[in-house]
């Protein structure tokens, strides 16, 4: 991703090489995206025509948790901006007017095309959303700050490997040296600066800048600079994973178009539909679930279909290096941090720290401020997701065994304890969230607080004094539409075999 991205935004003004071992292997896993990689693709001048079928790509609408709030309950956390009604969001007046118990169904259109396995778009490629935003029977109602442009309503799914192959033909197309080989040692100068790597084969490398996407080993930041890492563990726990690749006929079995992420008694289970196979996996606590259980756990999940699989057991570190850029040396992916895949944001990252990268690319003059900023950045990002996801095991109802108990005793970061307080009294909105990018926006920390189920909440009072027949008819609408989008769009298999 670095390596073609580099590319595309300096061509040929900017030499890039990537060493790659043939030896170690990638991680394997992280097939399910946020919606911000679209904008990835684009910048890279990709349709979806040109990698989604060679990637086994499918849709990613929302993320479908299961068990989160007691066993048998789900909710959908979708990619769907909250409407907003007389200035308030629907999901407060929801609290206050709401129908049913599913505020997901009741809020939002896309926890209705999930379930309906359809596709996001028609079969003339028209995405779903064209079809309302230029109702112009629409009322606008009176709108606040708090209303925004639609997010882009869906992210993919892909083969990890399949797509790392894409990339790499792409880069290599565009003047991207390749080299296959293994970097042995790195060597500094007398200021701690890296002054070149050593290779089994093709002798020293010399750059300008290093790129360390080396996964979790970091073997340049972490190894040869030295950087310190900080632990996230004290309050996510979870810190390793088994995996398994299951085939499907998705002809038969249809395809969800979301990532279905099921919590277990130690951690959770991804479930990644991929157009000819499966994604799945345990992510568990070592120091509550022995790797030989976990595996049996997800086998059990999956059913027959598991039994011949090889299963890939991984352990993760969970947190992130103290600076990301270190003299001439950037960690990008996972030698940089990761804050385990609940929510999909190992790719968002990389993304994120890639554009960052772009946007304070270092001068020959090597000003310490375009450094030091991108490391702000960038750890402002990864924090938020810390945050985003302390949530959902502190928020989620479950405490029916030491793991989950144990959850809502673990410390949360001060400002996280206070606004879990303010959550109490109005559901989470731009003053009492975390303030700085990190893709979540306040509408995915409300999904979570109403499905969670741990947090008690109560509608804002406000709404006892005001009309609430605007709220009512948005209400009803969001129905309608959803209705009548099951009955028009295409099926996920239907779309993505045309795509083909
Ligand atoms: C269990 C799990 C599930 C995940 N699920 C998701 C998900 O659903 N969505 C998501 O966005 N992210 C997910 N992630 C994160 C995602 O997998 C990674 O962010 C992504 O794959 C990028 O990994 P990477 O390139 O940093 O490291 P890796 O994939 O480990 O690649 C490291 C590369 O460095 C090379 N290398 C290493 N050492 C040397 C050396 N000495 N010499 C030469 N080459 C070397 C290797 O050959 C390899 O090519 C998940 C991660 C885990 C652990």
């Amino acid at each position: 991703m670095t390596a073609s991205y580099l590319r595309a935004a300096f061509a040929d003004s900017v030499d890039v090489t990537v060493v790659e071992s043939r030896r170690i292997g990638t991680i394997g896993v992280g097939e399910a995206t946020f919606s911000t990689v679209r904008h990835f693709f684009d910048y890279l001048g990709l349709s979806e025509a040109d990698w989604m079928p060679e990637c086994n790509g499918t849709y990613k609408l929302a993320v479908r948790l299961e068990n989160w709030r007691a066993p048998g309950t789900h909710f959908y956390h979708p990619f769907e901006r909250m409407r907003v009604v007389d200035g308030v969001p629907l999901t407060d007046w929801w609290q206050k007017v709401g129908e049913s118990d599913c505020f997901d169904r009741d809020c939002f259109l896309i926890p209705w095309l999930c379930d309906a396995k359809a596709s996001p778009r028609y079969l003339d490629h028209r995405l779903f959303e064209q079809d309302f935003d230029e109702d112009p029977d629409r009322p606008l109602y009176r709108t606040t700050l708090a209303e925004q442009n639609t997010q882009f309503p869906y992210a993919y799914h892909f083969d990890a490997s399949l797509l790392a192959d894409f990339l790499c033909r792409y880069a290599v197309e565009r003047g991207v040296r390749r080299i296959v080989d293994d970097v042995v040692d790195v060597r500094l100068d007398e200021r701690g600066w890296i002054e070149h790597l050593v290779t089994r084969e093709h002798g020293d490398l010399t750059g300008d800048l290093y790129v360390d996407c080396s996964g979790f080993r970091s073997r340049l930041l972490g190894d040869a600079l030295d950087e310190p890492f900080i632990s996230f563990q004290d309050a996510l726990p979870n810190d390793r994973a088994v995996a398994l690749r299951v085939p499907v006929d998705t002809a038969v079995e249809g395809i969800r178009p979301c990532t279905t992420a099921t919590a277990q008694d130690a951690g959770w289970i991804w479930t990644i539909p991929l157009y000819d196979r499966i994604g799945t996996g345990y992510v568990y606590a070592g120091d509550y679930c022995e790797p030989e259980e976990a595996e049996r756990v997800l086998r059990d999940f999956v059913g027959p279909a598991a039994a011949d699989l090889e299963a890939n057991h991984i352990r993760m570190r969970i947190g992130r290096s103290r600076r990301a850029w270190v003299n001439n040396c950037v960690g990008i992916g996972l030698s940089a941090g990761f804050v385990e895949p609940l929510q999909s944001t190992g790719i968002f990252l990389i993304q994120h720290a890639i554009e960052q990268l772009v946007r304070y690319f270092p001068g020959t003059d090597r000003d310490p401020v375009l450094r030091d900023t991108y490391n702000l950045s960038t750890a402002r990002a990864i924090e938020g997701v810390r945050e985003f996801l302390i949530l959902h095991y502190r928020g989620a109802a479950r405490v029916d065994n030491d793991y989950w108990r144990d959850a809502k005793k673990r410390a949360v970061p001060d400002d996280m304890a206070m606004r879990l307080e303010q959550w109490q009294s109005k559901l989470p909105d731009n003053d009492t969230t975390y303030p700085y990018y990190h893709a979540f926006e306040p509408y995915s920390y409300v999904c979570m607080a109403l499905g969670l189920g741990g947090i008690p909440l109560r509608h804002p009072p406000a709404l006892d004094l005001v009309d609430h027949r605007a709220a009512r008819a948005e209400l009803a609408r969001v129905r309608e539409q959803a209705r009548k989008l099951v009955e028009t769009l295409p099926s996920q298999v239907e779309y993505l075999s045309g795509l083909r």
